[in-house]
């Protein structure tokens, strides 16, 4: 436990550090006496603030938590729309459509267990379509993305693939660049970051990364490729070059001697590993599973999180309330919040805050009253708008989980900055009786159609004033449709979208720029104020809810922000693989 005397020399030794000016120092007031989180405000109602909630009255149910949600609805980006036709209704999702057993998944899978949801989720399996054929636009036609279809032979695949590099001109040349890159020289050790785009052309090629790579960067962070971070997105194969010299010798060191993770990541994997009651069909399917989603889709994760937690006494809904100030006083923390329906503001006091806001929310509520907290800009976090299209006519695109368009697409011939077309009919859900395909349906209509899902902006629309209309957007999306699949049919359904500042992101510097926001936290509020969302894990909702349960999970541990995992040094191991 800290003590006044032994903060105060900390504060000492950060700020002269960082050459804080001694005036400045002396008008830091550094509370740093820990009272027990009792008392825990949650700034954002998205899904990492519902799953913090969750774990923080799951661990002690007699904390008091009060969640401040500026709109006045829960769920941010999760959100699904059932829109209703003739004959049924057809669900729409503007933003996450699936979740993934992999990695933070393990988590999800105990929090929908303990929601009760088990019975709701569809599962889509590794042998789908959905799973294994996934697409690349190189004008003029979509590429399958080589990947091995269990369903067929070796003979097959092996075809397959040779036919892909061999004749499609995105893949051309690939294999012979890939046979050259341990004879490439490892970067300079003076090299602190560099993007993904840059380290990947020095090593294999900017072919590939133009026509490749770009487009999977497009697929799940709709951002630039040559902006991104290698060390914060791909952290081991920045620590393999700098190791091994190469990626294609280190990797296959690590066939043999194992792969090196970060010694808190063995630790989570560990604490997945130990038995867990999950329902027996669950589990199976969960194994044998691409991706999954509800009968009632993503919202339905929202929605049950949110009946839990109303049945807690001990859990406040803030709706419409933004705060604008997080003030650390003697005692706890203050928090000025202003209402978005009456204009009003109102304080409230509390032993600790998280914030699941952005980076760039929470440090503007942290510096609102001119403390001194800098205002650090850590990462910028772009627009995405999604339009969801649902025709009556089924099969209108090729079996599988969609297509990306790739950075190296003249914007000429790209000129609505489309990121990619996700094929929502291949695993929203299953015929009845297809074995791809386990749990309940989600559309109610007669028969099965076509439902996509164009992503347009992200990155592309940087620095933009003005975003689309939605019937520039429908329209936008439906001229892709027609150019890209042949599509003139008019969708029986549609929905427009636009998620404003949805996917941070970790552009190069990332991990400088979060180690000084971590800094300054620690500075100001020694642990009463500590962060989590989809800037501190990764973005995806399984890390989101990951970000919860460390923060919820480290609570307890004083003088933390909750960046520990970003910004301290850490320690890794070596790990055998073994296929369970
Ligand atoms: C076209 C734009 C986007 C598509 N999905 C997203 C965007 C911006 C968002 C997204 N996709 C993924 C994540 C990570 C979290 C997770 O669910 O695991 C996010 C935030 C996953 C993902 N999607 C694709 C890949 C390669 C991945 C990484 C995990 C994996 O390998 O499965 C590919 C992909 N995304 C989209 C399409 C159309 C597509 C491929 C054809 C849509």
């Amino acid at each position: 436990m800290l003590n006044r005397r032994n903060g105060l020399n900390k504060v000492a030794r950060v700020a002269s550090r960082r050459s804080v000016a001694p005036s400045s120092l002396a008008a830091i007031r550094c509370y740093s006496s820990q009272p027990d989180p009792n008392d825990v405000a949650i700034l954002g109602g998205g899904i990492t603030g519902l799953a913090t909630a969750h774990y923080l009255s799951q661990s002690n149910p007699n904390r008091k938590v009060t969640i401040y949600e500026s709109s006045p609805r829960l769920g941010g980006w999760l959100h699904t729309e059932k829109v209703e036709i003739d004959d049924g209704h057809i669900l729409f999702e503007k933003g996450p459509r699936t979740l993934r057993p992999a990695g933070n998944g393990s988590l999800t899978a105990r929090l929908v267990n303990q929601l009760g949801l088990e019975d709701e989720t569809i599962f889509t399996m590794k042998t789908a379509p959905a799973a294994t054929n996934r697409y690349l636009y190189y004008p003029d036609h979509l590429v399958r993305v080589p990947q091995p279809d269990k369903k067929l032979g070796f003979m097959a695949n092996a075809t397959a693939l040779a036919n892909t590099f061999t004749y499609e001109p995105a893949f051309q040349g690939i294999l012979g660049r890939l046979a050259l890159e341990p004879f490439r020289p490892a970067r300079d050790s003076s090299v602190t970051d560099e993007s993904v785009g840059d380290f990947f052309a020095r090593r294999i090629g900017r072919r590939l990364v133009d026509q490749v790579m770009s487009a999977v960067v497009h697929g799940i962070y709709a951002g630039d490729i040559y902006q991104l971070s290698m060390k914060s997105l791909f952290p081991s194969l920045w620590r393999l070059e700098e190791e091994s010299g190469s990626l294609v010798t280190g990797l296959l060191q690590n066939m043999v001697e194992g792969a090196k993770v970060p010694a808190k990541e063995l630790e989570f994997m560990m604490a997945m590993k130990q038995p867990y009651p999950f329902g027996k069909e669950f589990r199976k399917n969960f194994r044998r599973s691409n991706v999954f989603t509800f009968r009632h889709g993503i919202q339905q994760l929202v929605d049950t999180l949110e009946a839990s937690l109303k049945k807690s006494p001990n859990v406040i809904f803030q709706l419409n309330q933004e705060v604008t100030d997080i003030k650390n006083t003697e005692q706890n923390v203050q928090l000025e919040a202003k209402s978005s329906t009456e204009g009003s503001t109102s304080k409230h006091n509390h032993t600790h805050v998280i914030s699941t806001l952005s980076p760039d929310k929470t440090s503007q509520a942290a510096s609102s009253m001119n403390r001194g907290f800098l205002k650090l800009p850590v990462c910028p976090t772009p627009t995405v708008m999604t339009v969801n299209l649902y025709y009556r006519t089924p099969n209108l695109h090729p079996s599988g989980f969609g297509y990306l368009i790739p950075l190296g697409i003249p914007i000429d011939q790209n000129p609505e900055r489309a990121l990619g077309v996700t094929f929502d009919t291949a695993y929203a859900a299953g015929t009845p009786g297809d074995e791809d395909f386990v749990g309940p349906m989600q559309d109610t209509v007669s028969k099965r159609g076509t439902k996509v899902t164009v992503m347009l902006g992200g990155h592309y629309w940087d620095g933009w004033s003005s975003h689309p209309s939605n019937d520039e957007g429908l329209q936008m999306a439906q001229s892709i449709m027609e150019r890209h699949l042949g599509v003139t049919e008019k969708p029986a359904a549609h929905s427009v979208n636009l998620n404003y500042n949805c996917i941070p992101q970790y552009t190069v510097g990332f991990e400088d720029r979060v180690s000084k926001f971590h800094d300054e936290l620690s500075l100001r509020y020694s642990g009463r104020l500590r962060v989590a969302g989809n800037w501190v894990r990764g973005v995806g909702v399984n890390d989101c809810i990951r970000s919860a349960w460390d923060v919820a999970r480290d609570l307890d541990t004083s003088g933390l922000t909750g960046l520990e995992y970003i910004v301290k040094p850490k320690q890794w191991l070596t790990v055998k693989v073994k296929k369970s």
